[in-house]
């Protein structure tokens, strides 16, 4: 590359001035024009050519003495390049060994004190000999002979052509030298100016200009001078590429640049604020929070990420909402608990009617956590059938203890990231249900009720149990660990409560974690009681009426109870009532004139025709049809156990989708009747000659458990003696092989199931004697108990003497005996 355009330096000086140094009419010095002995100007960095003009500044004190004495003479010096540009005395061994003689064309003393000569190149020369060095170098030298040229040959045509073009090429690779180099250049026409001028401006180093300099042939010279000019073009044309590349880089950063910056003034015009301002924002609300030190630290790396991001992108929305959630968490923000019992137990009053152990069992639990005040302890789980208040009494549990209230229904989660949320890496991650919820609750110690924790169920996809186990220990939750949130949660102070409408599906170690408490069914009485004090009034207001407006007779309740709804809890009755209440609310709307008091007979009117029989019991007079007990996830119900022999081979046939115990309790008790048949005067050929048919009704619902073991056996009882069974007696309780009657659970369900069907006398285990008198005795009312240990017991309580009205006749083949 070329550096810089001595012509141009001179141009403005005077015009004799032009005329002295025009290179290509007064090149070469005459030997006999030179001094014998030459003072050597050592000059560092550039090499001077035959015919070039520089500028040179003269700073060192010898260099200024030589100079200012030239000036004066003959103003004839030598120039010779040093090797080490870093010498500042340069001695000879510093010099290289050929020069060219120089004339010193101007001296300028400037206002520094800095002197600058113009000096125009002449004859190159070598050295002979060193002949002083003070008070500056001189040496003895031998000229340089150029030997002519035939300037009109091909190759030297040829050469000057290319010099000329490859200078062409790298005056257009930098366009930083003004265009008068090109004239300047054009208007060359002497060979050994063009290569001096050009190797003088080439962007090589010393040594390399010394070696072009050095070489004796102008060709030769020429030749070398275009190899590095086309070095120095392949130089170029590779930074041009480069910079060509960053400049296109850089141009599409600056429309992005200016894109972004449109960007934001459109928001700011709405309103908008740009990511800067926006992660302000949050560190400000940051300051607000009181969490643990890791969780801060982890926050605000957090964002700083969220600066790095470019907003346009799409993990920018990602890592913004995690911060938020961060924000939105409450940590250690917790609402003051009113520990006062006596208003805790007005508003369990209040609310549910009833209830009473659970109650108290509810005010206890309270109590210790007043006195500890540390929520470490069981975690309550409300067990019952569907809608006999187990959320609702959660509900007014958070009333009483003036805490928050969160609800969060488990029914059907088999996911475990449901529980504990997914990592963040997952395109669209979540956090889990336990930390929205308490987003939602705002407090870090809401109640906290996990609904149906009994239909959990684990899948392919994890086991939501294991989750829930670490939610509900004490000993683990205060460093909970969600996927989504990264760091540790503190659960500890939160108030779990459990509601389940069966046991025996909970994870074994969920359920040991849990106190159990039994929230059972309703009597009728208790049923009427509920709905009259607030079911009403709570459909009332949901409707929009007053209590003046209706009267709801009890007769009508109890009517709604007994032919429209078959439930333990009070959910069916409450939207029937919530249908009586719509009829008045529209007759009040459309401003007809209505009966405030709704009877009997409203009740028929507006519910249709009754749904279900008041009494199940289907009677006695079939031989075979016998009453059981069964307890199901929605409560009590009763069963029927049918029998009917036919004349065959002594087959027997189960059907009405009994599970495997049941049927099994089919076979022992068919097993006991054949080794007891003597006793129970059952002729022994009815077993082999006729086919035992058991069919348990409502085939739709699949049954299971061994309390139907006592019932099946007075079905078979009954069918093989031909017996009546006692009228409106129903039975639960499991047999053994031996006879023996064994004890069942769900008395109470069963109980209020057979009082719902008309059932009068019942028949248990002696053992479940300590069950019934656990039972608040207006449950119990009306009904007579039985307690047996054997199935003899049964039959003597359950089969009367006489036989039914068309009793089965026997017809049994002779059996051929073999002798
Ligand atoms: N003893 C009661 N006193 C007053 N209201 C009651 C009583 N029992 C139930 N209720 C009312 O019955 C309705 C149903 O109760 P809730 O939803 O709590 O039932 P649940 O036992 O949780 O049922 P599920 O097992 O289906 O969740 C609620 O409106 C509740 O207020």
């Amino acid at each position: 590359m070329f550096k810089s355009l001595p012509i141009q330096l001179v141009q403005e000086e005077s015009d004799d001035l032009i005329q002295m140094i025009n290179p290509e009419q007064d090149s070469d010095l005459k030997p006999e024009d030179l001094p014998e002995e030459l003072s050597i100007l050592p000059i560092k960095n550039t090499v001077l050519f035959p015919g070039v003009v520089i500028p040179i500044t003269v700073g060192r004190q010898k260099s200024i003495k030589l100079v200012k004495k030239a000036y004066q003479g003959n103003r004839i010096i030598g120039v010779v390049a040093q090797k080490n540009s870093q010498a500042e005395e340069p001695t000879v061994e510093d010099l290289y060994r050929a020069g060219t003689v120089a004339r010193i064309i101007k001296m300028l003393v400037l206002p520094d004190g800095n002197t600058t000569i113009i000096i125009q190149g002449k004859n190159r020369f070598a050295i002979k000999e060193f002949v002083q060095e003070e008070p500056y170098l001189t040496a003895r030298i031998q000229l340089q002979s150029e030997p002519k040229l035939n300037a009109n040959g091909k190759e030297t045509k040829a050469l000057v052509q290319s010099l000329k073009d490859a200078a062409t090429k790298i005056l257009k690779l930098n366009p930083e030298i003004p265009i008068e180099a090109q004239v300047a250049l054009d208007n060359i026409s002497s060979m050994a100016f063009l290569v001096h001028f050009l190797a003088s401006n080439l962007n090589v180093e010393v040594a390399e200009k010394q070696k072009i300099l050095e070489t004796q042939n102008l060709v030769d010279r020429g030749t070398l001078l275009l190899q590095y000019m086309l070095k120095d073009i392949q130089m170029l044309e590779i930074k041009h590429e480069i910079q060509k590349k960053v400049h296109t880089d850089i141009d599409q950063q600056q429309r992005d640049y200016f894109l972004r910056q449109q960007i934001k003034v459109l928001q700011d015009e709405l309103g908008y604020d740009g990511p800067d301002k926006e992660v302000e924002k949050l560190r400000k609300r940051a300051e607000n929070k009181s969490w643990p030190q890791p969780v801060a630290d982890h926050f605000s790396k957090e964002l700083d990420k969220l600066l790095r991001i470019n907003p346009m992108a799409a993990e920018y929305p990602v890592a913004m909402n995690y911060v938020e959630f961060m924000l939105d968490l409450p940590w250690g923000e917790y609402t003051l608990d009113d520990f006062d019992l006596k208003r805790a137990k007005k508003i369990l009053d209040q609310d549910h009617f009833g209830l009473e152990k659970v109650k108290t069992r509810i005010l206890e639990y309270l109590a210790v956590l007043k006195l500890k005040q540390d929520m470490r302890g069981p975690i309550l789980c409300l067990y019952g059938p569907p809608g006999v208040g187990k959320t609702s009494l959660g509900r007014s549990i958070a009333k009483a203890l003036q805490r928050k209230y969160v609800r969060m229904s488990l029914g059907g989660v088999h996911d475990e990231a449901e529980i504990r949320g997914h990592r963040k890496t997952y395109v669209g991650a979540m956090p889990g249900k336990i930390l929205q919820n308490l987003k939602k609750a705002q407090s870090s110690n809401p109640v906290f009720i996990l609904d149906e924790i009994d239909k959990v169920k684990a899948d392919f996809r994890g086991d939501p149990s294991s989750a829930m186990l670490e939610v509900l220990d004490p000993e683990q939750n205060n460093t909970f660990g969600d996927n989504y949130l990264e760091v540790e949660y503190d659960l500890s102070k939160v108030l779990f409560i459990a509601t389940a409408n069966a046991l025996d599906t909970i994870h074994p170690a969920l359920r040991d974690r849990m106190e159990v408490i039994e929230v059972s069914g309703y009597t009728l009485e208790e049923k009427v009681e509920i709905a009259l004090k607030h079911l009403v009034p709570k459909q009332l207001k949901e409707h929009g009426l007053k209590t003046s407006d209706v009267k709801i007779s009890r007769a009508a309740i109890a009517k709604v109870v007994n032919s429209y709804t078959r439930e333990s809890g009070v959910r069916n009755l409450e939207r029937k009532i919530g249908t009586l209440v719509r009829s008045i609310a529209k007759s009040v709307a459309m401003e007809e004139p209505f009966d405030k008091t709704v009877t009997e007979e409203t009740v028929t009117k507006v519910l249709g025709a009754e749904i279900f029989d008041e009494e199940l019991y289907q009677g006695n007079d079939i031989a075979g049809v016998v009453t059981g007990l069964a307890w199901t996830q929605v409560g009590g119900e009763i069963l029927f156990v049918e029998s009917s022999l036919s004349k065959g081979k002594g087959g027997l046939t189960i059907s009405g989708q009994l599970g495997d115990v049941m049927k099994e309790s089919a076979m022992a008790a068919l097993s006991y009747l054949k080794s007891n048949a003597d006793a129970l005067q059952i002729d022994h050929r009815v077993f082999q000659q006729y086919d035992l048919h058991i069919h348990v009704p409502a085939g739709a619902v699949p049954k299971d458990g061994p309390s139907a073991g006592i019932t099946m056996f007075t079905s078979l009882a009954s069918i093989y003696t031909q017996r009546k069974v006692k009228a409106k007696l129903a039975m639960t309780g499991e047999i053994t092989l031996r006879g023996k009657v064994l004890p069942v659970g769900g008395i109470k369900e069963k109980i209020l199931a057979a009082k719902r069907s008309g059932i009068k006398e019942l028949v248990l285990s002696s053992k479940n004697r300590r069950d019934i008198e656990e039972i608040e005795k207006h449950y119990l009312k009306g009904l007579v108990f039985h307690y047996v240990d054997s199935v003899e017991e049964v039959m003597k309580i359950a089969l009367l003497k006489d036989q039914v009205d068309k009793p089965m006749k026997f017809v049994f083949a002779e059996q051929k005996i073999h002798a």
